[in-house]
């Protein structure tokens, strides 16, 4: 069973960012790391794709992949960053096609994935911001790594789109490890196996979804909420 396994504490310079962060996730999880802004959740993920060097350990079956040389690494992990602008005006098969570089994938296979192969030829330049936000997923999947990295993959996204990609992350759950920053607590409760809830550096709390409570998110929020039970599903509210 694919395992992946962390301990990492990282600075900018004097400011320590993150403080002995550990967890393991293993294949057919999704791992949700929550918390409030700057908590250092975008770090983190820098950290386990190897663009920030931590210390501490990333192992996949006791496989340093911190020590690996970028296009080696690329082989088992993958990463889909905060959406922004296209620099080029790369097609969108074009597009796809950079996530190949180090493992050579198939790059219908992960448009088909995401819905876009019908658009290949489009240029990337013309798609909206949900459109483009698919097309980062469909190029780390492109990698065909065993490890996926995603950070706020629904910012920015309309309820459509935005339950498109959890959708898209739930069929994935059976061939990767997954590991995704989320700013919606509602997604994260109803989507991941496992939350890890990141503070100032620290976790705070981790544990599985039916099991956080309204204190764990006041205490780090400083906002008082109500966890609402709707039809099965656990839904987070303000408290007036
Ligand atoms: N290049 C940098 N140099 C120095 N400090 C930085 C740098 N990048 C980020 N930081 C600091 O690191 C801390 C964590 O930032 P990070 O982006 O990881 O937080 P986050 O939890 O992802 O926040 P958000 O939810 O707002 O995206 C913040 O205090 C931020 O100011």
């Amino acid at each position: 069973m694919d395992k992946l396994e962390v301990t990492v504490s990282f600075s900018y310079g004097e400011k320590q960012i993150l403080r002995d962060v550990a967890f393991s996730v293993k294949k057919g999880e999704l791992l949700a790391i929550v918390g409030p802004n700057g908590a250092g959740k975008s770090t983190l993920l820098k950290c386990l794709v190897g663009i920030l060097q931590p210390r501490g350990y990333v192992r996949l079956n006791g496989l340093e992949l911190l020590s690996l040389k970028p296009k080696e690494r690329a082989k088992y992990i993958s990463y889909v960053p905060q959406s922004s602008v296209p620099e080029f005006a790369f097609t969108v098969e074009e597009f796809v096609e950079l996530g190949t570089y180090a493992t050579g994938g198939d790059v219908e296979d992960a448009l088909r994935k995401v819905g876009m192969w019908e658009r290949r030829n489009e240029l990337v330049t013309k798609l909206s911001g949900g459109e483009y936000q698919l097309l980062l997923i469909a190029r780390a999947l492109a990698q065909g790594s065993t490890v996926m990295l995603l950070d706020e993959p629904t910012s920015h996204l309309d309820i459509n789109h935005a339950l498109q990609i959890m959708n898209l992350l739930d069929e994935l759950r059976g061939e990767k490890i997954l590991v995704s920053v989320m700013h919606d607590l509602n997604l994260a409760l109803n989507y991941a196996d496992r939350i890890v809830v990141l503070d100032n550096g620290r976790i705070r709390w981790s544990g599985k979804p039916s099991q956080l409570t309204s204190d764990v998110i006041e205490e780090v929020y400083g906002v008082k909420v109500k966890i609402a039970d709707v039809e099965g599903l656990r839904v987070i509210v303000a408290a007036k």
